[in-house]
């Protein structure tokens, strides 16, 4: 059972170090708090929210197909890990940084503050396994995305609101090359898109980025939404929730009604949050995230 206040007392700096932390973070480069919000997104989803995803050993989470080149913010978790650790020694686990620091990253760029919960402790291994079954490529379709999300107990609107993550941060061309060739993407928007991803494969535009929220990459807003209205989505998985299938609704709601999306986002990140955590006695707190005791 996670609780807010669970550093209260242990070390009631910890949730300062880390807010001011990734302020100077994402104030340096704003694609950082895209990057720490999905981090804590790919950590939950395997095996858990345990920092299982910061273990850098060979053949763990990070070397597979949904991290690897593309997971980015390990350098800063372990600058917040390293003065937290100075403030309160072997007290504030990885997985509490990440769900902090994913709060933090998403009102940092503007968007709605939530509580977290915490006291989660960290995996003593990785689970590259889990990582491969349980994170949905952007190739999935809708009914894919529903599955995948309800194996975690999540919802079709959570599905939606957590998506609406898209709203910051960037994707490599060989994330979203497929979908430029599809029938449901905006045609200028294609074209202009193919100006740095063409259609042929080649290791020489295959890392090239663009933007998930073509309108507002750096703020935190449901421009997201707005975008699939109009065959925007970056991501093939994106333009999926509003395809005329079921979910075309809650699109549509979450594109004319800010204050709906702000509260469904806020409501599925404290249920994704909650994924098995390791708590009480069960795993450990690491002394650096990158690596188990
Ligand atoms: C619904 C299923 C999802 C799929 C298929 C998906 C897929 C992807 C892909 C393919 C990328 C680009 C990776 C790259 O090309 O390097 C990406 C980026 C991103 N995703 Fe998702 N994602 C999903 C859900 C989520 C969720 C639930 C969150 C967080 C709550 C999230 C947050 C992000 C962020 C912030 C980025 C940009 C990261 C950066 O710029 O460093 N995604 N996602």
């Amino acid at each position: 059972q996670l609780s807010p206040t669970f550093y209260d007392t242990s070390c009631p700096n910890a949730l300062s170090t880390i807010k001011s932390a990734v302020n100077a973070a994402v104030a340096q480069e704003a694609r950082m708090g895209a990057s720490l919000l999905r981090l804590h997104f790919h950590d939950c989803f395997v095996q858990g929210c345990d920092a299982s995803v910061l273990l850098n050993e060979t053949s763990g989470e990070q070397s597979t197909a949904p991290n690897a080149g593309s997971l980015r913010g390990f350098g800063v978790i372990d600058n917040i890990k390293a003065q937290v650790e100075a403030i309160c020694p072997q007290t504030v686990s990885c997985a509490d940084i990440l769900a902090v620091a994913a709060r933090d990253s998403v009102v940092a760029l503007g968007g709605p503050t939530w509580t977290v919960p915490l006291g989660r402790r960290d995996s003593n291994m990785s689970f590259p396994d889990q990582a491969l079954s349980d994170l949905p490529p952007p190739t999935d379709s809708l009914q894919n995305l529903m599955t995948a999300f309800g194996n975690k107990n999540l919802d079709a609107t959570d599905l939606v609101a957590l998506s609406g993550a898209h709203t910051i941060g960037q994707a490599r061309c060989t994330s979203f090359r497929a979908h430029l060739g599809e029938s449901n993407i905006n045609s200028s928007f294609a074209a202009s898109l193919r100006g740095i991803c063409p259609a042929a494969q080649s290791s020489s535009t295959d890392g090239n980025l663009a933007p998930l929220d073509t309108t507002t990459p750096n703020t935190f807003d449901n421009a997201y939404y707005n975008n699939l209205l109009s065959q925007r989505g970056l991501l093939h998985s994106d333009q999926e929730l509003f395809n005329n299938g079921s979910t075309d609704s809650i699109v549509s709601n979450f594109a004319s009604n800010p204050a709906a999306f702000s509260s469904a986002f806020t409501t599925a990140m404290v249920k994704m949050g909650n994924l098995s955590p390791l708590t009480g006695t069960q795993g450990q707190i690491r002394l650096n995230c990158w690596k188990i005791n």
